[in-house]
């Protein structure tokens, strides 16, 4: 399961070293000579996910609670600058016919992550991709990460936190369940 097109390393680096160069930076300086090609494979691997098989499982038990993978660490790229955010994600879901494998629940988290992002967006593409290839009671996707654009340049709010959240199904629309979602989010905080 691919996300991205494969990158172009060379010109990817020719482009760092334009813009290293452009940026005031002297390149002919021994210690910055291996710098292009290091931001281009650097930023090729925060932009590929690795890829991997959708393993599910029949939900022979009939297990009809939360299953819920909390602080999967992540790291995305916001659009705006290009900058890194990163934090951790609390994701879950109540099975239906079948249960994924655990391990699958960080695994769609990089698939979403590994592209420019805004963490709303990624939010919701995590929750909606579960819901339509598990079709299960209910889905919570809980995100909570430090944008490096608003703490170390602009505003320079350091320390900020942004937390953002995606219900689908029974986590949506049942009051009760919603509660649960977040309070068992919460006990692993
Ligand atoms: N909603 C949302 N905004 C984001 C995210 N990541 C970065 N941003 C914001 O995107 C906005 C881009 O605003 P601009 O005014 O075009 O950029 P800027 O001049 O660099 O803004 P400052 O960061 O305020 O200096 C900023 O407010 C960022 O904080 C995100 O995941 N979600
Ligand atoms: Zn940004």
């Amino acid at each position: 399961m691919r996300g991205t097109p494969e990158p172009d390393l060379a010109k990817a680096t020719e482009a760092a070293r334009d813009l290293l160069i452009a940026l005031g930076l002297d390149l002919a300086d021994d210690v910055l000579a291996e710098t292009p090609g290091r931001m281009a494979k650097g930023y090729a691997e925060l932009l590929t996910p690795r890829e991997f098989d959708l393993t599910t499982f029949p939900n022979d038990e009939g297990y009809d609670e939360f299953v819920i993978a909390r602080r999967i660490p992540f790291r995305s790229l916001c659009e705006h600058h290009l900058l890194p955010f990163v934090g951790v994600a609390h994701v879950g879901y109540m099975p239906g016919d079948r249960i994924l494998g655990l391990s699958k629940l960080a695994r769609v988290v990089e698939l979403f992550a590994c592209r420019p992002q805004v963490q709303e967006r990624l939010t919701m593409q995590i929750a909606t991709w579960l819901d339509g290839r598990l079709k299960p009671k209910g889905v919570g996707v809980v995100l909570e990460a430090e944008h490096m654009c608003m703490t170390l340049r602009g505003v320079q709010a350091a320390g900020t936190n942004t937390v953002t959240s995606a219900l689908l199904g029974m986590a949506r629309t049942d009051a009760r369940t919603r509660q649960e979602f977040f309070s068992l989010v919460a006990a692993g905080l």
